[in-house]
């Protein structure tokens, strides 16, 4: 350990934390270079204390590199509580403790001297003795203390583990003030929080608490880490022998003592059902709670609310009046697709690109008001894009599903009691192939006996995200009416439309021509350079509107054609930086006016996914700030300092852009995408985005694979099983009344 006190800061990079500082120090130090006397010394590391004036213990070693000279680097460190009166001042000012400025730290270090952290910690009310300390600032300063305090205490504990100062703060932010206590007895409750799976905390308690391998809640947190791995996967549940299969290499050790049999791990499962109750067990597959009840609420809902004797209506007369008013002549699924939502209190409407969706939902609303002048209707789609579509395709105001039953970002996503229930009389989901089983249920759940709802999708999309395959389980249960639109009514580029059929079919005979082109990349490199150049020509071509041309990619980051890689290049050649333009950085993100963004998260009045514009970047009260605007007059402010879920968009996510329309869609397809995402439906949801072109840049090899590797692997979840049976035991039960 190398006491010191940290002089002056030479590098920090705010992504990673990076640190390159001067320290000082009494203690004898070997000489180094670049004019760093023989007190100082450069030390390197990850979130290294810059605070002025307070007492850091560093442990590292010392490296010696020709062009750096001699430096520490730093493996671990902590924050020396002072004992002088200057030292309690410098540390109460030095931002550590949040609340605390320089002239509340002289005041209260006047007053108490050295036994101000006495103060702090026996008796915190004698500090409203001090002049400008109200009861309000008091609460705030004690935050701040205990929070530090917590982070220090965290930091004794685990720094030498290698936990970062950054996942410390997260910690401390999971576990609040008992972090420390909830650590010391159980680590691998570490595994709760983002970022943390089990290979990370595995070592971190080995290191804190000498687990042996065979320790139950080791093994516990392997299932769990497990479990959760599958859910990334869109599984709802496992098999015994799966949990077997994947938790057995995690366990193993290099160490002799405590090995992991299959009966551990066994009687571990078993625990976590019968003694912990985070696993259930049904039909010998394990779920998580949240995960099984989740499925079950759905059904029970769903069964609930079809079996409500709702009104049936008779709309052959209102069809044929709004196809005269309309000048459309509906074919004979759409009409009795119609009739059916009108005959049922839950129906189905799927169908590939052009089948006639929108038109229906069209057909729907405006004879739910020719019903009912007065009638509360719902339009609401899983995306903030999806719901501008459903807006402009309808004329009919349309929400996000979280926004229409209250949930923020903030309440998680197994809120299901957040925000009212729902009143309408007609509810439609569009784009349900894009929900997954938590927000599913927590839409069910905010549903009313009575209201009838129609789920309209297309099935051969990408499944949600999140777990399940909600839309596919619904339609493949059998027990919801569905009506499946197998016409395709777009007379426009009819290639497009065509060569989706096909890629969806598993054709390989697809036809090459103006809107639908292939253009040959060796490998990601080429790929990226080709995809710009396009980018580039397509959006000069489209009037220079940004939002006209879009890249899908299958992956966000990793290779070259990544969105994240392509949005650099993209966004450098098409809006490059020009002197005397203004800019604004976030993180490694550099953002400029006319920059093309997307939101990542949802938030009050913009969602997840939604696209906008910088349109502005000033400055107030010394502070930059950006100003986007996201259309329908919702304009939104960044602020320089705090976090923003805001990337570029020129190149999204295939799963993104799921939802959304554009003229022009550019798709990177290449061999090096094979484990993860040769996929049909990846590729087909892509190619129906596009409205008048699309470009596929790469191997053609590597495209003719996906079309030949079918969907995606079929996910592990109960819900169609589960709705037959409910739907049964429904009608038996009806039958015998
Ligand atoms: N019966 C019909 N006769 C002629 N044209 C039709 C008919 N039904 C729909 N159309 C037209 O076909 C086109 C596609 O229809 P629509 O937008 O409803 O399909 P969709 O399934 O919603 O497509 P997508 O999912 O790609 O948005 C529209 O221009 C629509 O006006």
């Amino acid at each position: 350990m190398l006491e010191c006190r940290y002089a002056s800061s030479i590098y920090y990079n705010q992504e990673n934390g990076y640190t390159v500082a001067v320290y000082e120090t009494e203690e004898n130090i070997p000489e180094g270079k670049n004019g760093i006397g023989k007190r100082q010394f450069v030390a390197v590391g990850c979130e290294l204390p810059r605070n002025e004036g307070i007492g850091v213990s560093l442990k590292g070693q010392w490296k010696e590199s020709e062009k750096y000279g001699k430096q520490y680097h730093v493996t671990s460190f902590q924050i020396q509580m002072p004992t002088t009166e200057e030292g309690v001042k410098a540390y109460l000012s030095s931002g550590l403790v949040k609340g605390i400025g320089p002239v509340i730290a002289e005041r209260v270090v006047e007053r108490f001297g050295k036994n101000t952290f006495y103060v702090f910690e026996e008796c915190p009310e004698r500090l409203l003795e001090i002049p400008g300390i109200t009861q309000k600032k008091l609460e705030q300063i004690l935050d701040g203390y205990y929070q530090s305090e917590n982070i220090r205490q965290l930091s004794i504990f685990l720094s030498s583990a290698g936990v970062t100062p950054k996942k410390i703060e997260k910690i401390q932010e999971h576990f609040g003030h008992k972090a420390v206590s909830i650590i010391k007895r159980d680590p691998f409750r570490l595994c709760e929080i983002e970022g943390f799976g089990f290979k990370t905390v595995d070592p971190i308690a080995r290191k804190v608490k000498h687990f042996q391998a065979d320790n139950p809640l080791r093994i516990k947190a392997a299932i769990l880490y497990v479990l959760k791995e599958a859910e990334g996967e869109g599984h709802l549940y496992l098999e015994v022998s799966d949990i077997l299969t994947r938790a057995k290499p995690l366990l193993v050790r290099g160490d002799k003592k405590g090995s992991v049999t299959e009966r551990k791990i066994r009687d571990a499962g078993n625990s976590l059902i019968k003694d912990d109750k985070e696993l259930i067990c049904s039909y010998t597959k394990i779920y998580s709670k949240k995960n099984y009840e989740s499925e079950q609420k759905a059904v029970i809902q769903l069964a609930t609310l079809s079996k409500y004797p709702i009104k049936r209506y008779d709309v052959e007369k209102w069809i044929s009046n709004l196809e005269a008013k309309e000048h459309i002549k509906l074919a004979e699924k759409q009409r009795k697709g119609i009739e059916m939502v009108f005959q049922n209190s839950i129906s189905i409407i799927t169908g590939g690109p052009g089948s006639g969706k929108t038109t229906l939902l069209r057909f729907i609303v405006m004879i739910q008001e020719k019903l009912n002048m007065d009638s509360m209707i719902l339009l609401a789609a899983p995306t903030g894009r999806a719901r501008q579509r459903m807006y402009e395709a309808t004329g009919y105001p349309a929400l996000t599903i979280h926004k229409s039953i209250g949930l923020t970002g903030a309440e998680g996503e197994g809120a299901w009691n957040a925000g009212e229930m729902l009143c309408d009389d007609l509810i439609i989901i569009d784009e349900c192939s894009m929900v997954d089983m938590h927000l599913f249920t927590s839409l069910m759940m905010k549903i009313k006996t009575g209201s009838r709802i129609v789920f309209v999708g297309d099935k051969d999309q990408l499944e949600s995200v999140g777990p399940g395959n909600v839309f596919k389980e619904l339609i493949d249960s059998r027990v919801i009416p569905v009506t499946v639109l197998d016409q395709c009514f777009r007379q426009e580029n009819p290639t497009i439309l065509e060569n989706a059929i096909k890629i969806n079919c598993g054709k390989q005979n697809l036809v090459y021509d103006n809107s639908f082109s292939f253009v040959a990349a060796h490998d990601d490199e080429e790929a990226a350079k080709k995809i710009m150049k396009l980018f580039d020509v397509e959006w000069k071509l489209q009037g220079k509107n940004v939002n006209a041309v879009q890249v899908l990619t299958p992956l966000r980051e990793d290779t070259k054609v990544s969105a994240n890689a392509l949005n650099l290049k993209i966004k450098d050649r098409i809006n490059p930086y020009q002197r005397g333009q203004q800019e604004i950085k976030n993180g490694n993100k550099i953002f400029r006016i006319q920059d093309k963004v997307m939101q990542t998260k949802n938030e009050d009045e913009i969602s997840n996914g939604d696209i906008g514009i910088v349109r502005k970047i000033g400055k107030m009260s010394g502070k930059k700030y950006m100003e986007v605007d996201f259309g329908e007059e919702r304009v939104m402010r960044y602020q320089e300092g705090e976090s923003w879920n805001l990337v570029h968009a020129y190149a999204i996510t295939a799963h993104k852009g799921q939802g959304s329309e554009y003229p022009v869609v550019i798709i990177p397809i290449l061999s090096c995408f094979r484990r993860h995402t040769l996929k049909r439906n990846l590729y087909y949801t892509a190619i129906t985005r596009a409205k008048r072109k699309v470009i596929l840049v790469g191997s053609k090899q590597a495209f003719s694979q996906a079309i030949r590797a079918g969907r995606s692997k079929k996910r592990n979840t109960l819900l169609s099983y589960r709705l037959k049976k409910a739907f049964t035991e429904v009608s038996d039960k009806n039958e015998a009344a």
